[in-house]
């Protein structure tokens, strides 16, 4: 008997091949290892053979390779068997799936697939655990969208998804709204939209004025709560809608509007009050009618205080004052008083602006200093119907909150409708507002928290030559570069004046906005640092040219190529002189309409995506195209820029 006879004799192989398994006695036996030989010079032998043409001593007519050979003819169709019929498809084993060379398969097949198609199937087949399991995975696969890519930036993680679902709710809601004419405004409030927009021909609502308006006139049906008895309060709302997309209108035209029509419901009262007393008076015989019937003057009776009927909260006084203006291009056709008070203003201008003796009807101020006011004079807030709180991430997160909520709590006992907007949902503030305020309607605008395709971002790399590092000579070098741009481009015989460029450079800390202003000057650069304590005088003549509020001399045709470049009289040091430029923080970042900014620099690599969203969105403002420049430096994030931009190629939300 040969060995090999010897061991499938043996009743423990048996068993062994039965198990598919091999007996763990037997591999250290002698006889075990002499069969591991003989196979092993078999296998030899018979490869030598094949080598030399000569037949396989095994398998003499396999047509098969041997399991040691590797094929090649893997990507090779199966060949029909002798009588013609197509091979029989094999049955799907667990590595059945590999050396394919075409992606055909279920996945495939289901990527292909529409839903409806994939909902018939999954109905006519009975749903496995196996199938459950893969059909999870595929609508993870669908359902989340290509932002899973951006990994920088969910590392941040401040911003809170808003589902697509809800934004293309809304979608719907905007197109019905084509005109300011068709929303039910008063016809005062209707003349003074043209006030507030007079560079327009056709005055159209934006998205975010489409949604807010009618939803802030009472127009929209409020969504039913769980418990009607229990709702209390005012009604909430919440406007999320991207930059410069015109929220200051989408709230201020609603609330005058409400203040009109209550003092007209308040005329009528009083009217109807007078003519029954003057009945009352008549019917009264036993009165005099003589020279002594004069009423006493109630000497007891206070002098009425400031009771505004709309407070309007901002981050900064530079807001203030622009939020105010635009109130008062409104207040000049429809009348009613508006009063801007910040911290920037003497207490004699914020006193004869609250407590004239006409009285006030819509206060904007800043939530620090209006608890302050409302502390020693609580009537202030006593008639308060509507509550605006703009830029309301900024007025809910650590540092205003605490005023803010102080107003907002005095103010609640009158308080009608709550309106707060912002460019951004943080997720700080969608946690706030769904625990204090579950009830509140979110008004979201499709484009929230995108940046606009129109506005393109360029990348300067400070790593490389000429700048080895240095951002300030990047930084001056982009200036003067955008500076010259319109001196290249204009005709050379001048026939175009060159017009003055305003940018915005943003840092993220606020000792650099005096040191790169001062670097940007010594390199002939019109350049000016912009924090809290730069001079009000200086600050609000800078910003007046970069909100559009003040026109900037253009200089005159023919002085188009000199004008752009100027050197001094000696001819040492050149001036950009067809340029401003503001260094500031995030103080010029929020809400401030620098509408006639092209050019944003991000000097610093921001730290959050909101702080992104806000700086970018000073330009390409209102439909307008504009231009973001990052300087990426030493340990800037260049894979968070890589992202935004990515997302902003895409138009996606950055989150
Ligand atoms: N319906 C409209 N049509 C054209 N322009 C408009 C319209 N509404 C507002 N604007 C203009 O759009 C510009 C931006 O408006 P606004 O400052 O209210 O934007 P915003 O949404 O508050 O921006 P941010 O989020 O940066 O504060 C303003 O110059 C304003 O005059």
């Amino acid at each position: 008997m040969g060995l090999r006879q010897a061991a499938r004799a043996c009743p423990f192989c048996e068993v062994r091949s039965l198990l598919g398994g091999r007996p763990p006695q037997l591999q250290q036996t002698r006889l075990y290892a002499q069969i591991q030989r003989d196979r092993a010079a078999r296998f030899d032998d018979d490869a030598a053979r094949r080598r030399s043409g000569g037949p396989s001593r095994r398998r003499p007519d396999a047509s098969r390779p041997s399991r040691m050979v590797l094929s090649d003819t893997v990507a090779r169709p199966a060949r029909p068997s002798a009588d013609g019929t197509p091979p029989k498809k094999k049955t799907r084993e667990p590595f059945s799936h590999l050396n394919r060379t075409k992606a055909t398969g279920i996945m495939h097949k289901r990527l292909d697939m529409g839903q409806d198609q994939r909902q018939d199937t999954q109905r006519r087949q009975p749903p496995t655990t196996e199938r459950r399991e893969g059909d999870r995975r595929f609508d993870r696969r669908r359902t989340t969208s290509s932002s899973d890519s951006f990994h920088a930036l969910k590392m941040q993680k401040s911003l809170h998804e808003i589902p697509y679902k809800l934004r293309s709710a809304i979608k719907a809601k905007v197109e019905e709204v084509d005109s300011f004419e068709g929303l039910p405004l008063m016809d005062s409030v209707q003349k003074a939209i043209k006030d507030a927009l007079p560079d327009l021909e056709y005055r159209t609502p934006t998205p975010a004025q489409a949604v807010a308006i009618p939803a802030l006139l009472g127009l929209q049906k409020q969504p039913r709560t769980r418990n009607p008895t229990k709702k209390t309060g005012p009604e909430s709302y919440l406007l999320a809608a991207e930059t410069g997309s015109g929220k200051t209108l989408a709230y201020l035209l609603p609330v005058i509007d409400a203040i009109k029509r209550e003092e007209a419901a308040d005329k009528e009262e009083a009217e109807r009050t007078a003519a029954d007393d003057a009945a009352t008076k008549a019917a009264d015989h036993t009165r005099r009618d003589d020279i002594f019937d004069v009423e006493e003057p109630d000497l007891n009776k206070a002098v009425d205080p400031a009771r505004p009927r709309a407070i309007i909260l901002v981050p900064s006084a530079e807001l203030v004052a622009q939020v105010g203006a635009v109130a008062k291009s409104l207040s000049h056709e429809c009348k009613f008083r508006a009063a801007p008070i910040s911290a920037k203003n003497s207490a004699t201008v914020i006193r004869n602006r609250l407590f004239n003796e006409n009285g006030v009807d819509i206060v904007i101020c800043t939530p620090p200093l209006l608890a302050s006011i409302a502390e020693s004079n609580p009537n202030i807030l006593a008639r308060v119907t509507h509550l605006i709180v703009d830029e309301a991430d900024s007025l809910f997160d650590r540092s205003f909150k605490p005023s803010t909520t102080e107003i907002l709590d005095r103010a609640t006992p009158s308080l009608k409708k709550l309106f707060l907007c912002s460019a951004t949902i943080p997720k700080y503030l969608d946690k706030y507002l769904a625990e204090k305020f579950p009830d509140m309607q979110r008004l979201v605008t499709p484009n929230l928290h995108a940046i606009p395709r129109r506005v393109a971002l360029g990348v300067v790399d400070v790593n490389k030559e000429p700048y080895r590092g240095n951002k300030m000579l990047a930084c001056a070098d982009t200036i003067w570069q955008i500076g010259k741009a319109t001196a290249d481009y204009d005709p050379a015989d001048g026939k175009e004046a060159v017009p003055t460029k305003r940018i915005l450079v943003f840092v993220n800390e606020r000792d650099d906005t005096d040191k790169v202003a001062e670097y940007l000057s010594k390199k002939g650069i019109d350049a000016m640092a912009f924090h809290r304590d730069t001079d009000p005088n200086r600050q609000a003549k800078a910003l007046a040219s970069f909100t559009g509020t003040e026109k900037i001399k253009e200089p005159k045709d023919g002085e188009a190529q000199k004008e752009a470049v100027k050197s001094n009289a000696s001819g040492t040091s050149r001036q950009l002189s067809n340029t401003k430029v503001i260094v500031t923080t995030d103080l010029g970042s929020r809400g401030i309409d620098t509408v006639s900014v092209r050019h944003v620099i991000l000097y610093d690599v921001p730290h959050t995506t909101i702080d992104f969203i806000h700086r970018l969105g000073r330009t390409g403002r209102m439909g307008r195209r504009g231009r973001g420049i990052v300087l990426v430096g030493p340990g800037d994030r260049a894979d968070v820029v890589k992202e935004v931009r990515d997302a902003m190629f895409r138009g996606e939300a950055l989150i």
